[in-house]
């Protein structure tokens, strides 16, 4: 199966065209702290542009639960963009109805406009019919260049494909080919690292993951909920109680799989979630009740580049800590540069990916010593279990 690129569409001067890119870039005080996802979307904004098309950008921003949230706003996004792509980005308040249809008529030829947060309706995470027509009522052509959004069934990141002709952007394209060239048959033993704090909807990807990997790291908030899952404590560390009993599960499939699971021996503790926050290690069944777990300690360190270094194909997404508050950035930096280190001498293919993962590896000065870094963490540990993603699959469709 393939689908169509942009190397399909002629003749584009004039035409209007929706292009779902993934700006839900890390941010802090309302400024961007990590713009790969940004620049990852300039080559496919830029040729349209250049092209003469008008250049419509739909995103998200954020988990606005279907309704507008100043905090999840778009706006400050569109000013980083313009910085990066170093053009003028226009800017509609709402993705759909008046605002979206004035400033649509507003472009000339080469122009680009970003709309507001798709999610700020709830018919964007519903796929609703309505919803749909209402963003394609703005377009002639629609192009998906949002790998990392791919597994959602959104209206901007599958319902537009059934509305309107529908291509891959150039970084949904080189997402694909460059996990299919450095994943597409791993060499044994395979490791995944898995972390970060978006624990409810990443959980369920290990059941299979387990299946198809030797080893399965586990850090981070998801390894809180691991932990408490077992009966240890974990005081007031980020942590979904309420998951229990789907981490239990996960843990017998490993079993039955043959998959070795690491957990934290360890863990940093501090009482408030701040850089320099006072903080000591312990072990991780004497967590204090008023305290929480912000990263694993030197021992986990230890234990999971034992595995980076038996590992010959390592893939990760989500830091092993809060690494934008230091001194809790220490185990995601110490795993990345002994990754780092392997992947230079040629002993290691490793892919990492997600929003923030992408931060932490720049943080840990080695996002270019990696085999390949994904703007996708959700989607790509998707694609990795070999599940259809819902936003490639109907690019496949095109006829
Ligand atoms: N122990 C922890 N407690 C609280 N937050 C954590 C912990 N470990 C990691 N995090 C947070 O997880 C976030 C990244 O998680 P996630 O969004 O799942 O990753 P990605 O965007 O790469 O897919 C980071 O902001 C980091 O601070
Ligand atoms: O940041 C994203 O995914 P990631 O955290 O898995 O890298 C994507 O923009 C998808 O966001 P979502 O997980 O809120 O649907």
């Amino acid at each position: 199966m393939t689908f169509k690129t942009l190397d399909d569409l002629s003749d584009i001067a004039g035409k209007r065209v929706l292009v779902r890119v993934d700006l839900n870039v890390p941010t802090k005080d309302g400024k961007v702290t990590d713009a790969t996802r940004i620049e990852r979307v300039v080559p496919t904004i830029r040729e349209l542009s250049e092209k003469g098309a008008k250049v419509i950008l739909l995103a998200h921003f954020g988990r606005p639960k279907g309704e507008p949230v100043e905090e999840m706003s778009l706006k400050p996004i569109a000013a980083a963009v313009e910085d990066i792509i170093d053009q003028r980005v226009h800017f509609a308040a709402d993705c759909i109805g008046e605002a979206a249809a004035t400033a649509v008529a507003g472009l000339e030829n080469g122009d680009i406009l970003l709309l507001e947060n798709t999610r700020f309706h709830k018919g964007e995470e519903k796929n609703d019919a309505e919803f749909t027509k209402a963003l394609a009522a703005n377009g002639d052509i629609y192009i998906n260049d949002a790998f990392s959004a791919a597994h959602r069934a959104h209206a901007s990141t599958e319902g537009l494909a059934h509305l309107l002709p529908a291509y891959a952007g150039r970084t949904m394209q080189a997402e694909l080919e460059a996990l299919e060239a450095g994943l597409g048959n791993p060499k044994r033993p395979v490791v995944a690292i898995v972390g970060g704090a978006k624990v409810s909807t990443k959980i369920d990807l290990l059941t299979n993951l387990v299946k198809k990997v030797d080893a399965l790291v586990i850090g981070g908030g998801m390894a809180n909920t691991f932990l408490a899952a077992q009966g240890i404590d974990v005081g007031k560390s980020l942590c979904e109680h309420d998951l229990a009993e789907t981490a239990r599960s996960i843990l017998t499939e490993a079993e039955t799989s043959g998959c070795a699971i690491v957990l934290p021996v360890d863990g940093v503790i501090a009482r408030e979630f701040k850089a320099g926050a006072a903080n000591e290690v312990v072990d991780i069944k004497a967590i204090p009740a008023d305290a929480m777990v912000l990263d694993v300690g030197a021992k986990s360190i230890a234990a999971v580049n034992d595995w980076v270094s038996k590992a010959e194909t390592l893939v990760w997404n989500g830091p092993l800590g809060a690494f934008e508050i230091a001194p809790f950035d220490k185990a995601t930096v110490a795993v990345a540069r002994h990754a780092a280190s392997r992947t230079k001498s040629g002993a290691l293919v490793s892919v990492a990916g997600g929003g923030d993962t992408v931060s932490a590896m720049n943080h840990a000065g080695v996002a270019d010593d990696l085999t390949y870094v994904s703007t996708a963490g959700g989607a790509f540990l998707e694609w990795m279990e070999g599940k259809p993603l819902p936003g490639v699959d109907i690019l496949h469709q095109q006829k």
